[in-house]
């Protein structure tokens, strides 16, 4: 499988924004955008699943902690459609990080307490157009 984005040696603070934009693939089955330290410790795995691992249309968020998932956390809402051409800006503070959409928004807890985000990747049938931290 092709390697997606990464993007190493940040030093993104709280309030600060992360934003991605891109194009969901036609025939997507998911994607993900990973926020956190590294690959084996995220702050944020925001993954939302078109149709992969048993999930339907369902946005699947977790944490990664020294290569360990936490536990799942399944949003309501899934504001996405395949080919849609999207920006996903990420934040966060010292309890939560934020998922801003142009039609929604989630939020899942900083369970592992971080203080700056240095790590991003996106993964999966997303076509990445731009990054921009603000
Ligand atoms: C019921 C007992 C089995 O539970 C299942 O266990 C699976 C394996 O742990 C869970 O799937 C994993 O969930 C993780 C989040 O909790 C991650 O999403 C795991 O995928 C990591 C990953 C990303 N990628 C790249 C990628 C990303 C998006 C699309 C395509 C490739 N490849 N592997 C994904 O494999 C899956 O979410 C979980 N399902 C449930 C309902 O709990």
């Amino acid at each position: 499988m092709e390697q997606g984005l990464v993007v190493t040696q940040l030093d993104i603070q709280p309030g600060e924004c992360i934003k991605v934009k891109g194009k969901i693939l036609s025939d997507a089955k998911g994607f993900a955008v990973n926020v956190g330290k590294d690959s084996s410790t995220l702050m944020l795995h925001f993954n939302p699943r078109f149709n992969c691992h048993g999930d339907v249309n369902t946005i699947v968020c977790n944490s990664k902690e020294c290569g360990v998932w936490g536990e799942e956390d399944r949003k309501a809402d899934f504001p996405f459609q395949h080919g849609d051409k999207i920006e996903i800006c990420i934040s966060f503070n010292e309890t939560e990080a934020t998922v801003k959409l142009p039609d929604a928004e989630f939020q899942f807890p900083n369970r592992l307490g971080m203080e700056r985000i240095e790590y991003l990747a996106v993964e999966g049938d997303f076509k990445v157009k731009a990054i921009k931290f603000s």
